[in-house]
């Protein structure tokens, strides 16, 4: 591959050393770099690529791509000064795959809730309106109907560019992808051309990377900022942020809402526990979701294949039919009467709307039953307040472990605890072992209640210390039904 070929819009401020024309592959790892390849440096939230030069050199770099210039320089190498060297790999990430997102009509899902199941529902109905249709997500990464494990939300530059390649390859039409805003701020889709970028919601999350809401929002900001004139941004004006997330975008300009002034409305008319009945634009239809919040999430893939031209009926029609994204509201059969939930809100947010969906189905004096955790290594002010909102709006409540991580899973509980209101204690259960405060859950419930497993999902492991065992809410509760 030529290499100044792979330099159009990059800004380089210093060029020194060796002139190169041909190079191999690019990496951000130095662990991975063969000779020939190109090294990009890119501070890190643990170590800084500039430290790994040396190591990049000793596989065979022969460019580097950096922020800061060395003391000494390596003879055969070219090194190239930029001010953002994540900017730089993501723009030479595209072009390196021969952009592929230009081949492709992309577009991207952003916000704290709601990213899987927007992308998951906008594939499978472009799927079934007969487009070969690609999708990149927290659950699989999809190309037509081969999937691909997902590792990441929001995969890194060339992992993105990589598989947008293989679906342009392969015929793949639309791709419908979710951008985290992690992805954002280090700038893994800095090289793609959206037609369309949305805007779910903005909530507590991720407090631990961005430092400060202020800083959360703004990066969310910078995808519809940076969006071209022929795309579209549509945000959910119902949300505080919604518009701010516009102010500078050059595309078109669209919302969606339940309550307030939008292009795209969208009212409740029946809620049950298999599915709702959605008034959008003067039509009542009934859909296999349910929940305020997948109200937005329809609202939102409707809008979007609005706006990608497709024909309004056709789309509403075909939307009925489809199914929540795995692990959302995820309902597990049983023979005991009781209704079992197993739901991915990770989220103080999230946890609300789901406990506040079910209060809204609640018929008599069926009793509903919390069990939740916080994952370890994550934003830690999350905790008190998701086990504060589940003792608000469950009658019992059995705190215990998601993913630990590298933490102690106790430290992790009396976090959580911490939010607990004294009042409250009573009715709260602090059980460890995740099987366990399952188990638990269905022996203390009667046939008519409710649980609600929350937090992992569609998550098929456990991660302790660094290992994923093999765990499954859906199975556990699945299970220990089968042996009552
Ligand atoms: C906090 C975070 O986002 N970290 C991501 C980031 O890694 P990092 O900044 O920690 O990297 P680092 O370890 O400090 O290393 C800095 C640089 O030195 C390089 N290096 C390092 C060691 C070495 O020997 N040689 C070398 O070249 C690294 O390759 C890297 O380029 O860049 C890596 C490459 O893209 C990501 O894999 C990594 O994701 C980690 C594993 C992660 O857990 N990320 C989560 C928090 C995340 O991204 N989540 C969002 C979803 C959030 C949501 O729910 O919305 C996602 O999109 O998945
Ligand atoms: N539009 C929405 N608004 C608020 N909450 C939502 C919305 N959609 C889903 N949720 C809740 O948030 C949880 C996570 O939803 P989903 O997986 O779609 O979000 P996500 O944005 O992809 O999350 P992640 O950041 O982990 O990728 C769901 O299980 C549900 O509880
Ligand atoms: N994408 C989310 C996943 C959280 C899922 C939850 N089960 C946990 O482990 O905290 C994150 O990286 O914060
Ligand atoms: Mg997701």
């Amino acid at each position: 591959m030529r290499l100044e070929g792979l330099l159009s819009g990059i800004k380089i401020s210093k060029r020194v050393g060796t002139d190169v024309s041909e190079i191999g592959a690019l990496h951000f790892d130095s662990r991975k770099v063969e000779s020939g390849d190109v090294f990009f440096a890119v501070p890190g939230t643990r170590v800084d690529g500039h430290d790994y030069i040396e190591k990049a050199l000793e596989k065979g770099a022969s460019v580097i791509v950096l922020e800061r210039m060395p003391e000494k320089f390596k003879d055969g190498v070219l090194y190239l000064k930029v001010s953002s060297a994540s900017e730089a790999l993501g723009k030479m990430a595209s072009a390196f795959y021969g952009n592929p997102s230009k081949e492709l009509k992309l577009v991207g899902v952003t916000g704290t809730n709601g990213k899987t199941s927007v992308v998951t529902l906008l594939y499978r109905l472009f799927s079934e309106m007969g487009y070969a249709s690609g999708m990149l997500s927290t659950v699989v990464n999809k190309i037509a109907d081969r999937e691909i494990p997902a590792t990441h939300t929001t995969g890194d530059a060339l992992q993105i560019n990589r598989l947008l390649r293989e679906m342009a390859d392969s015929g793949v039409t639309h791709c419908f992808m979710e951008v985290s805003s992690h992805a954002i701020e280090q700038d893994r889709v800095a090289g793609l051309d959206f037609d369309g970028a949305v805007f779910m919601n903005i909530t507590h999350d991720h407090l631990d990377y961005h430092g400060t809401f202020r800083k959360y929002i703004d990066a969310k900001k910078k995808l519809f900022d940076g969006l071209p004139k022929s795309a579209f941004g549509l945000v959910n004006s119902d949300d505080k942020r919604g518009n701010f997330m516009l102010q500078n975008c050059k595309g078109a300009r669209k919302t969606f809402a339940v309550k307030n002034m939008a292009d795209f409305k969208a009212k409740i008319v029946t809620l049950a526990y298999e599915g709702m009945e959605l008034d959008i634009e003067g039509q009542s239809v009934w859909f296999r979701l349910t929940g305020k919040f997948n109200a937005y999430n329809l609202l939102a893939v409707y809008a979007v294949a609005t706006l990608l031209g497709e024909e309004q009926d056709e789309a509403l029609r075909t939307l009925t039919g489809l199914k929540a994204a795995p692990g959302r509201f995820e309902a597990v059969p049983n023979q005991t009467g009781i209704t079992a939930i197993v739901d991915y809100a990770h989220t103080p947010d999230a946890l609300e709307n789901v406990l506040s969906t079910i209060e809204g189905l609640r018929k008599g004096d069926e009793s509903v039953l919390t069990v939740v955790g916080c994952g370890g290594d994550r934003d830690k002010t999350k905790r008190p307040e998701m086990a504060k909102i589940a003792v608000e709006l469950s009658d019992k409540v059995i705190l215990t472990s998601d993913n630990p991580r590298s933490e102690d899973p106790e430290a992790i509980l009396a976090d959580m605890k911490a939010g607990v209101p004294k009042g409250d204690a009573r009715r709260v259960l602090s059980i460890t072992d995740r099987k366990e405060a399952i188990r638990t859950a269905i022996m203390m419930a009667k046939p008519g209640d409710v649980i609600l497993v929350a937090g992992k999902g569609h998550e098929t492991y456990q991660e302790v210390n660094g290992v994923r065992y093999d765990f499954d809410d859906r199975k556990v509760l699945g299970e220990t039904f089968g042996e009552s």
